[in-house]
């Protein structure tokens, strides 16, 4: 393809996500598999320019006198963000083969007109209505917020599960595969891989024999919130895909046994009271789960996805579907240690990952999203058991789904002791860094925000309470 016609293509595509509500990364793979004179370097070439104008989508909207098709866009990219002259514009614009029709009169003035001052919002790459939830949060770093959690490629965040390898063991193996992993700084089991180029994880032998899972480091933090221990009964109330759910299965694990480790590596074997010094040179060998896991959700098909998810980790989950208003749980009523509630929400957490939501997002999406995770927490906190745990948690960057929702479960729920963070923190499966930056994100409270920004994670907020006993 010329680089006139993946500038068209890249068009075509941006209107393919604007008019509908898949992931880009979808539009972008139906794209592909339709057009297959594209090749590989195609393909990137399209993608890239499609995800550089999401990122910039309110900048570019902006330029080109709020028009926001893709062609429009992609016009408006090649001055903003590729800084191309007007002539170059045009040069990719002949007409000709695949390529752009030439310039109209009005595309031209708005690639030479001079900017005003931006808007904070369009400067900072935001909806505007959002814009104004994070200055209420974030104050005077606001927009350093948004610019991180709406500019960067995101890395890819692993988990090692812990039934079956060790982080050092999968550590060596991914650099033997010729990759190069970092150890997540708060999270004990987290190994980091760069965007670029792009890894392919599933195709790992580490991911098919399930020692590792693809999931972001924020993520990770919320599981080890929940401080589960071998034993417990918990509850993963909103399980969806399973990522947390598989988190949490991996804390429920007995050790049987020890098996050698590395001689450097300081060894530790998981007891039923928390992680104790291990024999020099070897670890815990881990070989099945106790107590009791159960994973609800509405939607059965998302129920059905973590079968083989929970088969290939070599953990245990009983999955149940609930009814829309909750039913279905009958039997689980006050006998949790554990209620992870990873609520629906907008997911304005992971924008770094996928920005075409933030452009199809909402106020009223929101003030559903508000309605529905103060109902789901309340009718999820019935579940637990005296002195039992409840963990609120969404991926979420608004104060509406965070600070608000978790405020009316206070109120409506007296019974609920708020545990501090800097409490919670307290077990293995945080690094020593981790717990001293996650208790000082925490200011001291039972609340725990986190963000690209702040962190390096996706956006996640956290509450964690305790039933009366
Ligand atoms: C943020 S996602 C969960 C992600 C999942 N925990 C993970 O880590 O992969 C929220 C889930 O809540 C589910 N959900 C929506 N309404 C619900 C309800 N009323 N009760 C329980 N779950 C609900 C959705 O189907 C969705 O799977």
């Amino acid at each position: 393809m010329t680089p006139a016609a993946r500038l068209a293509a890249a068009a075509s595509v941006l209107d393919s996500i604007a008019q509908g509500r898949q992931p880009a990364e979808a539009v972008l793979k139906a794209w592909g598999t339709e057009n297959r004179y594209a090749g590989s370097k195609d393909r990137r070439a399209v993608a890239d320019r499609v995800y550089r104008v999401l990122r910039a989508r309110g900048r570019l909207v902006w330029a080109m006198g709020g028009r926001e098709d893709g062609r429009a866009l992609v016009i408006g990219s090649l001055s903003l963000i590729d800084g191309l002259s007007l002539e170059e514009i045009e040069a990719l614009h002949m007409g000709d083969g695949y390529g752009p029709k030439p310039l109209s009169k009005q595309e031209r003035s708005r690639l030479t007109a001079t900017t005003d001052e931006l808007p904070g919002w369009v400067a900072a790459g935001l909806p505007e209505f959002v814009m104004e939830d994070f200055k209420s949060t974030y104050g005077d770093g606001w927009a350093e917020e948004a610019k991180a959690l709406m500019v960067p490629r995101a890395p890819i965040d692993l988990r090692v599960n812990a039934a079956k390898a060790t982080v050092a063991d999968v550590e060596a193996e991914l650099r033997a595969a010729g990759l190069e992993p970092q150890r997540t700084p708060w999270s004990a089991w987290g190994l980091r891989l760069s965007a670029e180029p792009p890894p392919n994880v599933q195709a790992l032998e580490a991911f098919k024999a399930g020692r590792i899972e693809i999931q972001d480091e924020g993520s990770q933090i919320i599981c080890w919130l929940a401080g589960v221990e071998p034993g417990m009964t918990v509850v993963d109330y909103c399980a969806g895909g399973g990522g947390k759910t598989l988190g949490l299965a991996m804390q429920m694990r007995a050790a049987t046994g020890l098996q050698p480790t590395a001689p450097e590596e300081p060894a530790k074997v998981w007891t039923p009271t928390g992680w104790v010094e291990a024999p020099k040179g070897k670890a815990a060998t881990v070989v099945r789960t106790d107590g009791k896991l159960v994973a609800y959700d509405v939607v059965q098909k998302r129920l059905d996805n973590i079968k083989p998810r929970l088969q290939r980790a070599g953990v245990a989950a009983e999955l149940h579907q609930l009814g829309p208003n909750g039913g279905g749980v009958e039997d689980m009523v006050g006998q949790a240690d554990v209620v992870l509630v990873d609520a629906p929400c907008t997911g304005s957490g992971t924008w770094r990952r996928r920005p075409e939501d933030a452009w199809r997002l909402t106020p009223e999406d929101v003030d559903r999203m508000q309605g529905l995770q103060t109902a789901i927490v309340a009718r999820a906190a019935k579940l637990l058991k005296p002195g039992g745990r409840l963990v609120y948690a969404t991926c979420s960057m608004l104060t509406a789904e965070n600070e608000v929702s978790v405020a009316a479960f206070e109120e409506d729920h007296p019974g609920f002791r708020p545990v501090a963070i800097a409490e919670a923190l307290n077990n293995a499966n945080f690094t020593e860094a981790g717990r001293e930056k996650l208790a000082e994100l925490a200011t001291g409270g039972h609340r725990l925000r986190l963000s690209p920004a702040t962190a390096g994670t996706d956006g996640f907020f956290a509450a964690v309470y305790e039933k009366a006993q």
